[in-house]
């Protein structure tokens, strides 16, 4: 008999397939199958150590390494639960999963501008068939949007309500728009077809394991205030982020899937600097012989950014708790590690 299935518009859609009996069976002790796509990245390989370390859980990551690295998830090659394809989002994927952790695309303004018509293929066509997939086998899924879709905001803080103020033509429409055609096709995939949904919108987060050479503000003036190089803050020096600890985003994460909302949520740490006072707390808190200079910066660079938060506590419970203070020692420790094995043939990707 065919089962039915009312999403939160009362819109009634088609159930999805049960899964295969099999996967019932004494033979498998996961109590969950999780694709992670995107998960040998930053944010993605964090939040693998956390599927993983819960031992219940099967993990398959699919990802083209094209700014992620096997690397970061070596501790799990090998383990019977977990398995890492080389597959690009672009192409249909056939897996029989439970959830799907949509965090494929590459981040940094230098590695999205890089191939911006490849960043919006990635976004449109490989949320497209991630949506598919989990139409096709009943899947929940969760997409890592940005806070990139609010553009250069004329409100502050950012609410989820704010419909953003996004540049449709610059260099960095590819990611932004694209993001944002992305959390389209979610909310359309969820109306239409009854697609279980979960959108995150992540505000600027760091911590280790991020490449040495990302290109993102937090990396490089570590990276540059441990390697004895200035400091390149971008003019004029007083935009501002709002910088979020990597393990509080992986929980922030866990919880909106596992959580009965669709989001969209913001997720990050609403302590907002400049970049000046960034650049600041990095002389004082790593290395105090550092120096900075204002250089160029680049086009539409938002101006100021910070979440408001309110709906991520209300309804998932959650708040970060790590402040900068904490977290940039965390991160210079894991720079200083791996600056001692860096290849100095590994150069980085010019903006
Ligand atoms: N880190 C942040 O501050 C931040 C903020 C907002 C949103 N996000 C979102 O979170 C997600 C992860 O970001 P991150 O900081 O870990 O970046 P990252 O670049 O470290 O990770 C992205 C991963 O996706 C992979 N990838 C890129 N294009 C792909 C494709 N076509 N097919 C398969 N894999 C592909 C990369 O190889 C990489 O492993 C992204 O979706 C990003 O937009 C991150
Ligand atoms: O070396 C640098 C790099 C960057 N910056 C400045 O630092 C600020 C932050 O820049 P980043 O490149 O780290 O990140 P952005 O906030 O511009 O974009 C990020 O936003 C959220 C995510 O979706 C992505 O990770 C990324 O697009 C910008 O104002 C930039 O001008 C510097 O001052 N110096």
């Amino acid at each position: 008999m065919e089962s039915k299935a009312t999403n939160c518009d009362g819109i009634i859609a088609k159930a999805p397939p049960a899964p295969s009996p099999l996967r019932m069976s004494k033979f498998t002790t996961a109590k969950m199958r999780i694709l992670v796509t995107g998960g040998a990245g930053f944010i993605g390989s964090h939040l693998v150590d956390r599927l993983m370390e819960s031992g219940t859980n099967e993990v398959i990551v699919a990802d083209n390494f094209f700014s992620g690295s096997k690397d970061n998830l070596k501790r799990w090659i090998g383990h019977p639960n977990f398995e890492l394809i080389r597959h690009d989002v672009t192409e249909t994927l056939l897996v029989e999963v439970d959830q799907i952790y949509h965090l494929a695309c590459p981040a940094s303004p230098i590695f999205y501008k890089y191939n911006p018509v490849k960043t919006i293929k990635t976004n449109v066509m490989g949320t497209l068939n991630m949506l598919g997939l989990a139409k096709r086998v009943g899947a929940r899924i969760l997409l890592t949007s940005t806070s990139e879709v609010y553009g250069d905001p004329l409100e502050h803080p950012q609410t989820e309500e704010y419909w953003g103020n996004v540049n449709p033509i610059g260099v960095r429409s590819c990611y932004d728009e694209g993001k944002r055609v992305a959390e389209t096709l979610m909310f359309d995939y969820h109306r239409q077809h009854g697609i279980e949904i979960r959108v995150a919108r992540i505000f600027n987060t760091y911590g280790p394991r991020m490449n040495i050479d990302d290109g993102r503000v937090v990396s490089n003036f570590i990276a540059q205030a441990l390697r004895g190089e200035v400091m390149t803050v971008q003019a004029p020096g007083t935009q501002t982020r709002s910088f979020c600890y990597v393990s509080d985003m992986v929980d922030g994460l866990f919880r909106l899937m596992n959580g009965d909302n669709t989001g969209p949520i913001n997720l990050g740490n609403p302590g907002e600097f400049t970049m000046l006072e960034l650049a600041e707390s990095v002389k004082k808190l790593i290395e105090p012989s550092a120096t900075y200079r204002i250089v160029e910066n680049t086009p539409d660079d938002p101006r100021k950014r910070k979440p408001d938060i309110s709906k991520a506590i209300k309804l998932l419970g959650w708040q970060p708790k790590i402040t900068l203070q904490e977290g940039l020692p965390l991160m210079a420790a894991d720079f200083r590690e791996r600056l001692k094995n860096f290849k100095s043939s590994e150069q980085p990707l010019e903006a």
